[in-house]
């Protein structure tokens, strides 16, 4: 038996309830799958494009009814979590009843600690909402000085927003208390509500969003979880992507992925962060497996037949 952390990409989820609750049954089967193998397993998300959609609806809301507030990051971030975590934990439970297994779902509203001096504060790197082109991007930041729009790898403009590295988990001994007692916990969705520890050691939120894989690699390494899942589109990290020598990974030490990333392998805001965080646990301590696999398979990729496998100790590559 593994404990593993699963985390899933917010582009994987659609854009519409209807769309979100269709993606989660597809995926409800691939996840309790591995819960059928005898494993733990708690689930983190994205929240790139909802947290995105839940801003721009308060602000376009606020101007056609005055008395409607502007919703701050951290609050939208909060109302995804709770919103993305109704979707899993029916999908969720739906697919175990079906399956005859008596587990429960649960969903922990969590916060992540962060450096109020991470240097991500000044620069905007995280994409979040719908997608423009550029012309619209450049007369959205006119019309908002302040707001950054930038191309998201290769996929559309988009607006960016800080990204600080997350530091410590506020909920980790209630997310660990919940998978001892057998429940399936959805927690560090959207990488997390950001906070900052303030003089009097309560937590202050800041305006933010962390990457999900990063903060799924964090969750892993404090759960002491043998397993870091990163389950998105593809079925393998690939080098040269894109291009007529592309080909896929199966298994890399750190020190190889290292290699890559400095090479340029690995786009910047899509594989590039996965790449980083799977290193990340990896490196946490000795015989941590770090996974990056399709959804679907993600059953087939515990047992080695795909995804790319990143550890610390691998003495060979394999390309293929
Ligand atoms: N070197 C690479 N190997 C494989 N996929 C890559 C690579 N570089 C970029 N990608 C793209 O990155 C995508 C994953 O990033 P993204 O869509 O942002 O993830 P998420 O599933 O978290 O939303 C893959 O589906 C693929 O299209
Ligand atoms: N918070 C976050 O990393 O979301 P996405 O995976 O949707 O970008």
């Amino acid at each position: 038996m593994s404990r593993i952390v699963i985390a899933l990409g917010g582009n994987a989820l659609g854009n519409t309830p209807a769309e979100q609750i269709r993606c989660i049954d597809e995926a409800a089967h691939a996840l309790v799958s591995l819960i059928k193998d005898g494993h733990e397993i708690i689930i983190s998300h994205g929240n790139g494009p909802q947290v995105g959609i839940i801003q721009l609806a308060f602000e376009k809301a606020s101007k056609i009814e005055g008395k409607i507030p502007q919703m701050d990051l951290p609050e939208c971030s909060a109302m995804s979590q709770g919103y993305i975590g109704f979707h899993l934990q029916n999908g969720i439970k739906k697919e175990l009843r079906k399956q005859g297994m008596p587990w429960q779902v649960g969903t922990i509203v969590t916060q992540v600690v962060v450096d109020g001096n991470d240097p991500a504060f000044s620069n905007p790197t995280k994409p979040i909402g719908g997608y423009y082109d550029e012309a619209t991007a450049n007369i959205l930041m006119e019309n908002h000085p302040g707001e950054v729009y930038a191309e998201d790898a290769g996929r559309g403009w988009r607006k960016m927003v800080a990204s600080p590295k997350p530091v410590d988990i506020v909920e980790r001994d209630s997310i660990v208390s919940l998978v001892d007692q057998e429940f399936v916990v959805i927690a560090c969705g959207g990488g997390g509500i950001p906070v900052v520890v303030d003089d009097n050691g309560d937590y202050q939120s800041v305006a933010a969003v962390i990457d999900k894989d990063f903060a799924s690699a964090k969750l892993a390494e404090l759960v002491n979880a043998d397993y870091l899942f990163i389950l998105t589109a593809v079925d393998r990290v690939a080098v040269n992507w894109g291009k007529p020598n592309q080909a896929e990974l199966t298994e890399i030490t750190t020190k190889q992925a290292l290699d890559y990333c400095s090479e340029g392998h690995f786009a910047p805001g899509s594989m590039l962060p996965k790449v980083q965080a799977a290193i990340q646990f990896a490196q946490s301590g000795k015989g941590k497996k770090a996974v990056i696999a399709s959804l679907e398979k993600a059953s087939l990729a515990i047992k080695g037949e795909t995804g790319t496998l990143i550890t610390d100790e691998l003495p060979t590559i394999s390309v293929r």
